[in-house]
C-alpha cells in the first residue's frame, strides 16, 4: 500500500474477510531505537491470529503498541479497532475501546482475592462477562474465589488474568505467551478456554514461543522477524511449510 494512501481500515493486506483490527504501516520506537520497522497486517472477527518470531523479533513490541501502553510509541502508521483509531489514545482509552491486554507478567494484584481481581476489573462500566459466566469457563477459579489471587498456581494465575480481561467488556484479546512455564495439561486447559471464547465470537491475538502449538489453535499466522512481516496467512500453511518453520521459528 501506498505510504501517502489515505488509509481505508475496510481495505485488506492480505485476506478477502473484513478487517476488525487492521495495523497499518506502523513504525515503533523505544527512544531512538527503531523496533517495529511499519508493518502491516489485519485480523478479523472472532479468529485467533498467532503472533509468531523469534526472540527479538518485535511480537510482545507490537501487542504494547496495539494497546497504547507507555513504550514502545508509535511515530508512524495507524491501529485501527472498529473503526476507531487506537494510534490517536492512550492506554485507557484503548481498553475503554476493547483491547484487553494479558501481559506476560500477569500483574495479579497483591492482597486481593480471586473474586476481588474480576470485581476489580468491572469497576468502571462496560462491564463484559459476568463473574457466573466467568466462573463457567474456569471452575478453577470458582472453586478458589475466596484465595488471595497471588497464591493461586502459575497455571490459575494465567486464567486469572485472562479472566480479568473478560471481565470487561473487550473486543480484542491480547495474550502475551500465555504459555510460559506451565504444564501441558494446563495448556491444554487454557487452550480450551481460548477456542470457548474463539466460539463465542471474540478476536484473539496470541504472541507465543510455543510456534506448534499456537499454530495448531490460531486461524492464521503473522511472522515478525527483526521488526518486519515475512509471512501473513493461515496457520495450515505455515505447519505445512518446512522453509518458514526453520527459517523463522526454528521448529
Ligand atoms: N524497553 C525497551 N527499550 C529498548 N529496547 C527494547 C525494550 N523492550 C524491548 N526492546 C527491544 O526491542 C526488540 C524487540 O523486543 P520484543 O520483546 O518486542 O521481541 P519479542 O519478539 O517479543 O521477543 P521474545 O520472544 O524474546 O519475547 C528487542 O531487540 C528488544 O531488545
Amino acid at each position: 500500500m501506498n505510504q501517502h494512501a489515505p488509509f481505508d481500515p475496510n481495505a485488506n493486506h492480505a485476506s478477502t474477510a473484513p478487517a476488525f483490527l487492521s495495523v497499518w504501516e506502523m513504525e515503533a520506537y523505544y527512544g531512538e531505537s527503531f523496533i517495529v520497522q511499519g508493518i502491516s497486517f489485519n485480523v478479523h472477527e472472532g479468529e485467533i491470529l498467532a503472533l509468531l518470531g523469534r526472540n527479538g523479533a518485535g511480537k510482545t513490541s507490537t501487542l504494547r503498541a496495539i494497546a497504547r501502553v507507555a513504550e514502545p510509541e508509535i511515530r508512524h502508521g495507524e491501529v485501527w479497532l472498529d473503526h476507531k483509531p487506537l494510534h490517536k489514545m492512550k492506554a485507557h482509552d484503548a481498553a475503554q475501546a476493547g483491547i484487553g491486554l494479558v501481559p506476560e507478567d500477569r500483574r495479579i494484584i497483591q492482597g486481593l482475592t480471586v473474586e476481588e481481581n474480576l470485581k476489580l476489573a468491572q469497576i468502571a462500566p462496560p462491564v463484559g462477562w459476568s463473574l457466573e459466566r466467568i466462573y463457567d469457563l474456569f471452575p478453577r477459579l470458582g472453586e478458589r474465589r475466596k484465595q488471595e489471587g497471588t497464591t493461586l498456581s502459575g497455571g490459575e494465575q494465567q486464567m486469572l488474568a485472562i479472566a480479568r480481561a473478560l471481565a470487561r467488556d473487550i473486543k480484542v484479546l491480547l495474550l502475551d505467551e500465555p504459555y510460559e512455564g506451565l504444564a501441558p495439561v494446563i495448556v491444554d486447559e487454557i487452550e480450551k478456554t481460548l477456542n470457548v471464547v474463539r466460539d463465542q465470537g471474540l478476536t484473539t491475538i496470541l504472541v507465543e514461543q510455543n510456534a506448534v502449538r499456537a499454530l495448531n489453535l490460531a486461524d492464521r499466522a503473522v511472522i515478525l522477524d527483526t521488526g518486519s512481516v515475512v509471512f501473513d496467512g493461515s496457520a495450515r500453511e505455515v505447519l505445512e511449510d518446512e522453509r518458514l518453520r526453520q527459517e523463522y521459528l526454528a521448529i
